[in-house]
């Protein structure tokens, strides 16, 4: 096994994860217990560190209003998804999980905010598809029944300039709707830099995720981002809705009528289960899932 060397420590990263999910406590329950240095398995390496600390740009990530006229709408949100690299911000303007499988805490929160997302998702899918020229159903019908929702929940870490809350990545599926609290941490990658993407009340983030650039043939393209470690006081928390397509043994790939001559195809298509589970064995890294089918 694989020994880090990390400033004085030597010791084994897979024994002392595999401890560390053992012991059920999670980051929480450290912080809770009062500890003021991080464990050495959530020190990221130097070149992740040194890049924590570049300033970042000052671009506002654009916010579309949805209860504006459909073409305004349209055009903002087909040309943010092309010229922003992926990520917008949109005021607020079936299938029910198990319920006995929702801790009863925020059982009605669950069930409600499922059945918005998929109201909203189900419009963005439309803008977007008509943003690429396509019929309005044409994402939806591919892509809106399998979601998944992911609470995250971010303490306040005792040494944030050492790690990080989610290493930079690029979600796997069609498209995420992400509800951020007021605390911030959440950064996009834009031309190189980073973006503080800051809350706004009342908004949801909409990240093109790598599966609708691949069905675009890279007219759209997914939004590498990551959040810094909390150094507030406050946790923060966050609640992503991630939409990925339904049919796990259907041969994806961009869609034909976006390929031409002057656009030829520039991915390969691929089964949803080979996709997923090269997502799960590989690091979060960046945009290597779309590299690796990428023609
Ligand atoms: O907590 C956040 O703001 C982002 C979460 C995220 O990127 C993810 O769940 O994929
Ligand atoms: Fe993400």
């Amino acid at each position: 096994m694989a020994t880090v060397v990390n400033g004085e420590n030597h010791y084994d990263r897979a024994v002392e994860v595999q401890r560390f999910d053992e012991s059920k406590i999670g980051v929480k329950g450290l912080v809770d217990s009062g500890l003021t240095t991080i464990p050495p398995i959530f020190i990221h390496p130097i070149d992740t560190l040194s890049d924590l600390k570049a300033k970042p740009q000052s671009v506002v990530v654009p916010t579309i209003d949805l209860s504006g006229p459909r073409s305004t709408v349209l055009e903002q949100v087909a040309s943010a998804s092309r010229t922003f690299g992926d990520t917008l911000r949109i005021k607020l303007g079936r299938r029910l999980p198990e319920l006995e499988d929702i801790p009863e805490v925020c059982r009605d929160e669950v069930v409600q905010w499922n059945l918005h997302s998929e109201a909203l998702g189900e419009r963005l899918m439309g803008l977007l598809s008509e943003g690429l020229g396509l019929d309005m159903d044409r994402l939806k019908n591919s892509c809106l029944d399998a979601r998944t929702m992911l609470g995250h929940y971010y303490p306040r870490c005792p040494q944030p300039d050492l790690t990080v809350g989610i290493a930079s990545h690029t979600d796997p599926g069609v498209l995420t709707l992400l509800l951020q609290d007021h605390i911030g941490g959440l950064q996009i990658k834009h031309k190189g830099g980073w973006v503080d993407v800051k809350p706004v009340h009342g908004a949801l983030v909409i990240n093109i995720a790598d599966i609708l650039q691949i069905l675009s043939n890279d007219e759209y393209v997914s939004v590498e981002h990551r959040v810094l470690a909390n150094p507030s006081k406050e946790p923060r928390v966050s609640i992503a809705v991630f939409f990925s397509p339904s049919a796990r043994e259907t041969l994806y790939g961009p869609f034909s009528e976006l390929t031409s001559p002057e656009k030829p195809l520039r991915y390969c298509q691929f089964v949803y289960h080979d996709y997923m589970r090269r997502f799960f064995t590989k690091e979060l890294d960046g945009k290597t899932l779309t590299n690796y089918y990428r023609i």
